[in-house]
């Protein structure tokens, strides 16, 4: 499923029409057949309500007509409340206009200079509101009447009903342009909009469903269009199957650098998580006081002690083994609990450039980079990183508020101008490729708050670099396999109180899960 933006909606749209000959109107009968139908499933008793349509003056109030229509057809009792002279309507909407004439559905046109309480009153006796008012030519702020309608639809005990977007969102950003309809469920034509799928646009949407309104999907392509939304159906084809001759040497072989003194979880659960993913052999580079201890907290993975700091931390001397082991080996992650003293550093700073296969850098080994990004250009093999909003900010020299407002500027531009694949973690993690693939992240839940959450995705994605997944996938892997282990675990049931070594145990079932839809598909 893509992600889109207002204007590269209105060119696919376009191109609909122009370039493929399906005609304007028959799109927009598709858009309000497909609401409709969903529409019925968020409201089941919908058509005894009283519906109410509040229209604007685009394509949007188009759709809205032919919703009044199509539910008058079936009995329902339905008026449409036009917010500008119909005068200003146009094409398509026009014609859909003309036949609520023909059906004798009412229509009341909204007086600007009339008393608002006595024209609201008439909505406010709806059982359900569908909201027509403004979809993806939403152009500016939204002010004056339009403002005044959508605070009182916000605040009617009834269900709202968006059209394509709530009116007033900002599709390519997420953000109200001044006010925006608080919708019960959101039916949207073609692709999914930024706007719809990051903060705070997606508090405002309720339950959402893509109608395919008869876009081919090859126009995606040809339009260039490479954001993606991670589900289990559009990452079940990324899911390699196992030929049944796999054996251990065969998996992947990861190593990891993790772990100093007060942080033997963060390595132990790298190393878990690789595993979990399916890698053959996963083999930790630990501080040589700290080994026994790694000897006791793992099973299945290897420790390979190295020299350490005074703070029992890794240190530099390590480098040209680490370096040897790494020659034949299919992923490295590091960084989790390493610390910041300066001779880690030199050790990170050496790995980066000369590391001889895939890397995922993670927590400490992040804010090490913030401190000369231009580093990762030297490196020979591609690089994952993993920030969270804070490193995120650390690594752009910006706040966690610009991270967190950009969150899918930020990440493609810090991955386009160091050549880094960039996983930006938080709620709807983004993952962005140097060659302008994104993807954000439909899983987890807040029960995913908790300390070592992030040591488990960084050992995920390694484990899914070290099985030969490109950088990108097995970022994307790693994310939404992570998050939909933690659904799985505790999704639905539980808000909080879930160790991140817990959701481990589920990665397996839910990569079956892919597999099994990879197979029927
Ligand atoms: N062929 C198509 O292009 C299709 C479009 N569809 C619908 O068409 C919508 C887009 O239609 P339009 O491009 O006509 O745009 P809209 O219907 O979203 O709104 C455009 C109108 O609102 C006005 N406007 C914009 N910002 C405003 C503001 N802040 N305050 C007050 N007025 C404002 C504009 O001047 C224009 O008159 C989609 O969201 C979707 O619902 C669907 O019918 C599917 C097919
Ligand atoms: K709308």
């Amino acid at each position: 499923m893509f992600i889109v933006t207002a204007s590269e909606m209105a060119g696919l749209d376009r191109a609909t029409i122009e370039e493929i000959g399906i005609p304007g109107i028959v799109l927009m009968e598709n858009a309000a057949r497909g609401a409709a139908a969903f529409y019925l499933e968020v409201v089941p008793d919908l058509l005894t309500r009283r519906i109410t349509v509040l229209a604007g003056s685009g394509n949007n109030a188009g759709d809205g007509f032919v919703l009044a229509r199509l539910f008058k057809n079936q009995g329902a009792d339905v008026r449409v409340v036009c917010l500008r002279p119909p005068e200003n309507l146009q094409g398509d909407a026009l014609t859909n206009f003309r036949i609520l004439d023909k059906l004798c559905i009412p229509v009341r046109t909204w007086e600007e200079q009339g008393d608002f309480d006595t024209q609201w009153s008439a909505v406010r006796e709806s059982g359900t509101v569908i909201d027509a008012i403004l979809g993806t030519g939403l152009k500016s702020e939204v002010r004056g009447l339009y403002r005044q309608v959508i605070e009182a639809a916000n605040a009617l005990p009834v269900p709202i009903l968006a059209v394509d977007i709530p009116s007033g969102l900002d599709a390519s950003t997420g953000k109200p342009l001044g006010t925006a309809i608080r919708a019960t469920a959101t039916a949207t034509f073609g692709f999914l909009k930024i706007g719809q799928v990051v903060e705070p646009g997606c508090d405002y949407v309720g339950r959402l469903k893509v109608i395919d309104i008869g876009i081919p999907p090859t126009l995606s392509e040809k339009h260039g269009i490479r954001r993606r939304w991670l589900t289990d159906e559009s990452l079940s084809a990324w899911v390699e199957p196992r030929p049944v001759g796999t054996h251990k040497g065969s998996a992947g072989h990861v190593a990891v650098l993790s772990g100093s003194v007060g942080k033997t979880g963060a390595a132990t659960l790298i190393c878990l998580g690789a595993g979990r993913v399916g890698a053959g052999l996963v083999t930790l580079f630990i501080p040589a006081s700290l080994n026994p201890i790694l000897e006791v907290k793992l099973t299945e993975a290897m420790t390979y002690p190295i020299p350490e700091t005074p703070g029992q931390t890794p240190a530099s001397a390590a480098l040209p083994e680490i370096l040897e082991f790494a020659g034949d080996k299919q992923a490295l992650a590091a960084g989790p609990g390493i610390s910041l003293h300066p001779d880690t550093q030199r050790l990170v700073e050496g790995l980066i450039a000369q590391a001889p296969c895939p890397m995922v850098l993670d927590a400490d080994a992040v804010t090490i980079v913030s401190r000369t990004p231009d580093l990762l250009k030297k490196a020979r093999q591609p690089l994952v990183l993993t920030p969270h909003p804070g490193e995120m900010a650390r690594l752009i020299g910006g706040t966690v508020q610009t991270v967190q407002e950009n969150r899918i500027e930020v990440a493609s531009e810090f991955s386009r101008k160091y050549g880094v694949t960039l996983v930006l973690k938080g709620f709807r993690t983004v993952v962005a490729a140097p060659d302008g693939r994104l993807a954000v992240n439909s899983s987890g839940n807040p029960a995913m708050a908790g300390g070592g959450m992030g040591d488990t995705l960084t050992g995920m994605i390694a484990g899914f670099l070290g099985q030969g997944y490109e950088p990108y996938r097995a970022a994307c892997l790693g994310v939404y396999i992570h998050g939909a282990a933690a659904d799985r675990r505790f999704g639905g049931v539980a808000t909080r109180g879930m160790p991140a070594s817990d959701l481990l145990d589920d990665v397996p079932e839910v990569i079956g899960r892919l597999e099994r839809l990879r197979s029927r598909s």
